[in-house]
């Protein structure tokens, strides 16, 4: 078993989470030993003694978001090389736990949701290690494992990054993160490009894209597709294909609007053609390696969670229509349990309707704790819902869910930032 152990008080608040990762000391293999006291814009986290994470490793090609030992909650890789995305707060983290179930369900036949999970990544159910029972994660496909050298991009779309439920506080909070949200719909958040003649990859934060005003955002986007020898345009014009996908499925649909959920842009960087790939995505357990170091003894004890079994004969269990469940939530959340903390409701009561949230969620089951490893969906029905890849090897994803809600109009923001991306990418395309 490895245990790898995190200095205490190291100061790594601002530093990249490779850095902060840096400072994690390998003493055997197996778990994840950490002892936190680290720090995050100027506040001391203290995480507990220690976690055990059964080989899980922290997702080492993230490119934004919170990460595991910088941020309060993090993404990891399980040793079968899928992502585990831990649940944030209620009602963020519920909430996005609960529309990848609804749009996942077995017994799903609304076809606009069966079309969606084509542009999302694959969800496996909830998981959590049996150390730490109560910690939940999404486990999902790693969009960038068929890749070898995997260029990523994390683009924020709509025009606006808070939800209608947002405190003014917070909405100020994110205009002033950045004020042209509303003219540009679009928003990168995050990057690396594998530079072949390097043979390195060049990263930029949120601060790079928050930086990129209109007379920049095409050299500053384009800067995703030079590879150091040259602009990749196949991988512009796949790129477009992918968005232009999902432009078409925002136009035909009337029921979701998403609010500060991004595009997963990924790309083959290796020069190398041919090469031996891994596939996209088998099922967890079938996985032959995750890019992620695995202990060669490591024995992965986890409780996974299968949303699948969720027929009337199997437990017993139904699963409503995503907008009713959705509902649910957004009630609760209507009387106020979306003011985080940016929010002026007295904590007690704040927390109590927290609670009240986190207890619709759970009484209203979604998945079973049955223990079984979760199937996922058979290959080969995968493989005709998403139909011809027309947009080559480069990969176009919808992530991070935790501001969607049940509308009835088209989610003009969303498209209105698509539209713009696009342009831009095509202004790329024809430099
Ligand atoms: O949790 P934090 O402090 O990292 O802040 C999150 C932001 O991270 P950043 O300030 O960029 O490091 C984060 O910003 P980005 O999306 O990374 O630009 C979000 O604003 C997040 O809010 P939500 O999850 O979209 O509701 C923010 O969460 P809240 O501040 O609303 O909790
Ligand atoms: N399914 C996935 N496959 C590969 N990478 C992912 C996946 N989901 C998230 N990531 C990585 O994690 C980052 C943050 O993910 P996100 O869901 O937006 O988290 P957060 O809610 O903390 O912002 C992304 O920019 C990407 O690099």
């Amino acid at each position: 078993m490895s245990t790898v152990k995190m200095s205490t008080q190291h100061e790594i608040g601002l530093m990249d989470s490779s850095l902060a990762l840096g400072k994690l000391e390998i003493n055997s293999p197996g778990s994840l030993d950490i002892s936190h006291s680290v720090t995050k814009k100027g506040k001391t986290v203290q995480d507990g003694p220690q976690t055990h994470l059964n080989g899980c490793v922290p997702l080492s090609h993230q490119v934004a978001g919170h990460k595991y030992g910088v941020d309060k909650v993090g993404i990891l890789q399980h040793p079968d090389g899928t992502v585990l995305k831990q649940l944030q707060p209620p009602p963020r983290g519920p909430r996005e736990m609960q529309f990848y179930s609804q749009v996942y369900a077995e017994d799903c036949s609304d076809p606009v949701l069966l079309e969606l999970q084509q542009y999302l990544p694959k969800y496996f159910g909830a998981w959590s290690s049996p150390d730490t029972p109560a910690e939940l994660y999404l486990k999902l496909e790693d969009v960038t494992r068929k890749f070898q050298k995997p260029c990523i991009m994390d683009v924020k779309i709509g025009q606006r990054s808070y939800d209608p439920f947002a405190s003014q506080e917070k909405r100020e909070q994110q205009i002033k993160k950045y004020p042209l949200m509303e003219e540009m719909g679009f928003l990168v958040l995050g990057m690396r490009i594998y530079k072949v003649n390097s043979d390195s990859y060049e990263t930029h934060d949120q601060h790079y894209g928050r930086g990129l005003v209109k007379e920049t955002i095409k050299d500053g986007l384009s800067k995703f597709f030079y590879n150091g020898n040259g602009l990749r345009k196949d991988a512009v014009s796949g790129g477009i294909q992918k968005v232009e996908k999902i432009l078409r499925w925002f136009e035909g649909q009337r029921q979701l609007h998403f609010y500060a959920s991004s595009l997963l842009f990924v790309y083959e960087g290796s020069p190398q053609e041919g090469g031996p790939k891994m596939a996209a995505s088998s099922p967890p357990g079938e996985t032959p390696l995750p890019k992620a170091r695995v202990p060669n003894d490591s024995v992965v004890a986890e409780f996974n969670n299968n949303i699948h079994v969720t027929g009337p004969g199997e437990n017993g269990l139904r699963l409503g229509p995503l907008g009713q469940s959705l509902s649910g939530m957004y009630a609760l959340h209507r009387r106020g349990c979306g003011q985080g903390r940016h929010g002026d409701t007295p904590d007690d009561v704040r927390n109590a309707r927290q609670d009240q949230l986190w207890k619709f969620i759970t009484q209203n089951p979604l998945e079973q704790p049955n223990g079984n490893a979760v199937q996922a969906r058979r290959e080969e029905e995968d493989g005709e819902r998403r139909g011809p890849d027309l947009g080559g090897d480069a990969e176009v994803r919808m992530i991070d869910f935790a501001h969607v809600f049940p509308s009835q109009t088209q989610d003009e923001g969303y498209i209105y930032g698509l539209k713009n991306l696009l342009s831009v990418l095509q202004q790329i395309l024809s430099e």
